[in-house]
């Protein structure tokens, strides 16, 4: 699905008035139908049915007084709050305030101590709030007067819909402008907004419900967006059909270089998850002392045991053995695990070099990158790198707070410079390709804040490239499996016991579920 910035969805809203002749009006009217029906949905089983709308003067004030109507026609009480002086209100939204006001509708006007008083009274016996003050044209950090309305709101412990985004919130950066309304639902119009996703504004929507108000999809088309919001079907269709006459050849050949004394278990999580992935053979070379370790826990696996030239780790001296297997395979995943040192960055760099098959860079590769940026000029386009802010951090040298705070442009950017997909990870993780598509995962949960939770998700990376899915692809569908095994392993388990490991065992049902399309509570 795509998603879109401030500035995106107003050019839509044009395209679709413009080029495809549907008024403005008839969006608006659209808007506040999809939100009158989530109205009625949640006071239906309340005894309290009074309903505020609290207004401000632009289109997201209009889409409010559209709700007011419905509900005022319905017979449900209805009270409109206006957040400033009404001459202001302009185009559709003017209209539907006219028809309100005909309509004789209580409306109040929002000035002075005096009327906050009295709207904290009104608020107290009312049964739902709907916020409709701003949406994605909220340009600035919200006034103190208007912070006093949202602080009664969000104090009232009634129930909260927000139309379109709540109140307070950036649609571009899903930054809080000073304040915010923080909703039980948030109605959003037409396409997902930056800001209904990325935290800190993702906390503040409550349940997203996605409607559409009659934009065609043509013209959704015609913009040519570059963000998207990772979907059940987007991963559906990325995912490869499994025929009935096959056999594991079919599948591919992945090869894991991880793990090092101490560290055995990051190359383990990695392979495990290849494997319940559905990859159709795996390879892991071992240093010779770390052999029975290997072969005990991975059943499935082959090892390929190494002399060992530095006790404990693979590195350069390895390389030509290394060689050989990397070219029976049709991805490598080099770093969990793997422990940092000067062996590593020359077998790195030599594998670079030597192949241009996809791989897949996580942990200690990424920190041989940081350490030698003079390699990154090697990386070829089918390279998947997975950072988390961290790692990111010590690539390019940005400070941790920066790349927090501009997620999407700091891993698109990265990915444009060096040809190479980036996974940036964390809660909303963002991937980011080289012609500068934008996806957004939405699964998981800080549950999945846990050792060798990463690890997990090279792996599924690799093993969904192993099966032919092309890189960018394979982590857009591994993001999302993995958050939602995460979420799956939580539903079951809570988020604080859960392991790297619980999110493996939740793979092959979450990856089930995704194909067949079941629904996953979680
Ligand atoms: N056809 C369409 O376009 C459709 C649009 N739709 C709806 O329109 C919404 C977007 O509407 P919008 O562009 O009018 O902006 P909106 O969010 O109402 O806010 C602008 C107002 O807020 C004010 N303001 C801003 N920041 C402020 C601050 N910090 N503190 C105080 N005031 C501040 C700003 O004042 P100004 O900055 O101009 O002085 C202006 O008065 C969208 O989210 C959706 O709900 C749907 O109906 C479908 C069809
Ligand atoms: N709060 C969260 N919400 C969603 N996903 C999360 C959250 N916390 C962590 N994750 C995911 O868990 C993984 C953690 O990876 P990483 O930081 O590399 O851990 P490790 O190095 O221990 O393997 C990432 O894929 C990240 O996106
Ligand atoms: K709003």
């Amino acid at each position: 699905m795509k998603m879109v910035n401030s500035d995106q969805i107003k050019q839509l809203d044009n395209i679709a008035m413009e080029s495809f002749c549907i008024p403005g009006i008839v969006l608006m009217e659209n808007a506040g139908i999809c939100v009158f029906e989530e109205v009625l949905k949640y006071i239906e089983q309340k005894e309290n049915k009074e309903v505020i709308v609290v207004c401000g003067l632009g289109n997201n004030g209009g889409d409010g007084f559209v709700v007011a109507r419905h509900l005022f026609n319905k017979g449900i009480p209805v009270k409109v709050f206006i957040t400033g002086n009404p001459s202001a209100i302009s185009g559709d939204a003017k209209k539907n305030y006219d028809i309100i006001q005909k309509l004789n509708i209580d409306i109040q006007i929002l000035v002075g101590v005096n009327n906050l008083k009295k709207f904290s009274e009104v608020v107290k016996g009312c049964g739902l709030i709907v916020d409709a003050i701003f949406g994605t044209g909220l340009k600035r950090d919200v006034d103190g007067f208007i912070q006093e309305i949202i602080s009664i709101i969000n104090k009232s412990e009634k129930g909260i819909i927000s139309i379109d985004i709540p109140s307070g919130v950036g649609a571009s950066d899903g930054k809080v402008y000073g304040l915010a309304v923080k909703a039980d639902k948030t109605v959003v119009l037409a396409l997902p907004k930056i800001g209904n996703i990325n935290y800190p504004g993702a906390d503040y929507a409550g349940e997203l419900i996605i409607k559409d108000i009659g934009i065609p999809k043509a013209a959704i088309k015609n913009m040519d967006l570059n963000m998207n919001l990772i979907t059940n079907d987007m991963v559906k269709g990325i995912l490869p059909f499994r025929k009935r006459d096959t056999h594991k050849g079919n599948f591919g050949k992945a090869y894991v270089v991880a793990g090092s004394t101490g560290m055995t278990g990051a190359a383990i999580l990695t392979c495990e998850a290849a494997l319940r992935s559905g990859v159709g053979l795996l390879k892991i070379p071992v240093p010779q002392s770390l052999n029975t370790i290997m072969e005990t826990r991975l059943t499935e696996a082959i090892t390929v045991p190494l002399p060992e030239f530095k006790k404990g780790v693979v590195g350069i001296s390895d390389f030509e053995k290394i060689l050989k297997t990397m070219e029976e395979s049709n991805v490598i995943a080099i770093g969990p695990g793997s422990g940092n040192s000067r062996e590593l960055e020359e077998l790195l760099r030599n594998i670079l070099e030597h192949t241009s098959k996809p791989i897949v860079l996580d942990a200690d590769a990424l920190n041989s990158l940081a350490n030698r940026k003079e390699f990154l000029k090697l990386i070829q386009s089918q390279t998947v790198m997975t950072p988390h802010v961290g790692e990111m951090s010590r690539l390019t040298e940005l400070d941790i707070d920066y790349i927090k705070n501009n997620r999407i442009e700091v891993a698109s950017e990265f990915s444009k410079k060096w040809n190479v997909v980036i996974v940036l990870k964390g809660a909303r993780t963002v991937v980011a390709g080289p012609n500068g598509e934008i996806y957004i995962n939405k699964t998981g949960n800080p549950g999945m804040s846990t050792p060798g939770s990463g690890d997990v998700l090279t792996g599924i990376i690799t093993g969904f490239i192993a099966q032919g899915i092309e890189p960018i692809k394979a982590a857009v569908a591994a993001v999302y499996v993995h958050g939602k095994a995460g979420d799956l392993a939580a539903e079951r388990i809570g988020e604080y016991g859960l392991l790297a490991s619980d999110i493996i065992k939740e793979l092959p049902i979450t990856i089930k579920h995704i194909v067949e399309k079941i629904k996953i509570n979680a």
